[in-house]
């Protein structure tokens, strides 16, 4: 659905933004694209809806090479690329109605159809009856809902969502997360999503990118990344339990581990653990497909830490001593 094959984008400068990615994301994915300010992502997503053109490299969204096309066939193909951006961007002087039915006046349907279709867009995103609320009438996450609504409008085969919920308080943010969910499944659109939280991705991402300087460090499914404890995105999606300080006298050690259908259970390890003398301080269990994914803060007498830490890492399980 969405192929990037050797993307590079050189600003002047010059500036590598993006130095040779090369991604697939397959239609009706919920794909995050993750990485620390300057990585590159915003630049990403210019490219994917063709407002920036690559220096080198191909970008095909739906079956189309989008550094092949012409200026015309360009804005045609845009209307199959919904965008939604942080804060929503709706024009403040339209009404939610209206900011919908932008694109769809752009796209040249009549009054009547348009008059259905953004009554069908505002039902789809919970706000049937706010058609005539202008956005400051709006809260944050309504104006976030007309905006997915908006983007929604010309029924795009990807839509591309530019930290989308960064200015939202918790709630509110798993309301949205939950409603490109829904979108996804009863619409199939292909979903990217740039975000620097992890708890996005964990959470509603079928597939995760890590760009760094430009470049793609780790991609693939969520679910594996995170089953993978020497993955450091995968650390950082399901990160340790917060631990201050250890209880007086002891250290701390770090443990991950993955139980796979067939393998040593948590329980199992719990019970190695307690064996060699070691209390669980904290913990974070998750289930991702059919593993488990865990995460341990145990706490040890400084004698033992070494021994503990030999002992499990024997067994597979992951495990380092915490810096003091
Ligand atoms: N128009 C531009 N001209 C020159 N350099 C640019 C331009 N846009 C971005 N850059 C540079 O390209 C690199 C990648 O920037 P980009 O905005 O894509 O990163 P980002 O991962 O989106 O960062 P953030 O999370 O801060 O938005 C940075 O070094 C940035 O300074």
């Amino acid at each position: 659905m969405i192929t990037l094959d050797g993307v590079r984008k050189v600003y002047p400068g010059p500036v590598v933004a993006l130095d040779g990615i090369d991604l697939s994301i397959p239609a009706g994915e919920i794909h995050g694209i993750v990485g620390q300010s300057g990585a590159g992502k915003s630049t990403l997503i210019r490219c994917l809806t063709a407002l920036e053109k690559p220096s080198e490299g191909h970008i095909w969204v739906d079956g189309q090479d989008l550094s092949a096309l012409g200026p015309k066939e360009l804005r045609i193909a845009r209307r199959s690329i919904g965008m939604v951006f942080q804060g929503g961007n709706l024009l403040d002087a339209r009404t939610a109605g209206q900011n919908i039915a932008y694109p769809l006046k752009v796209a040249g349907l009549d009054r009547g159809h348009r008059r259905e279709r953004v009554q069908e867009l505002l039902d789809l995103v919970g706000l049937g009856d706010r058609g005539n609320s202008y956005p400051s009438q709006l809260s944050g996450g309504q104006r976030q809902r007309i905006a997915i609504a908006r983007a929604l409008a010309a029924r795009p085969a990807v839509l591309l969502c530019d930290e989308p919920t960064s200015a939202l308080d918790t709630q509110t943010t798993d309301q949205i997360l939950t409603l490109i969910k829904d979108v996804r499944d009863q619409t199939g659109v292909t979903v990217v999503i740039i975000t620097h939280e992890m708890s996005v991705v964990r959470d509603t991402c079928d597939s995760v990118t890590l760009l760094e300087k430009g470049r793609v460090v780790q991609s693939g499914n969520v679910g594996e990344i995170v089953a993978d404890t020497a993955s450091r995105l995968g650390r950082a999606i399901v990160p340790p339990p917060r631990v201050d300080d250890p209880p007086e006298g002891k250290v701390l050690i770090d443990v991950a581990f993955t139980s796979r259908p067939g393998e040593p259970s948590s329980s199992h390890v719990l019970g190695v653990i307690a064996e060699l003398g070691g209390d669980v301080t904290a913990g974070t269990f998750e289930t991702h497909g059919a593993n488990q994914v865990a995460r341990l803060v145990i706490a040890t007498d400084p004698t033992r830490a070494a021994q503990t830490v030999a002992t499990l890492r024997a067994q597979g399980i992951d495990a380092e001593e915490r810096a003091a």
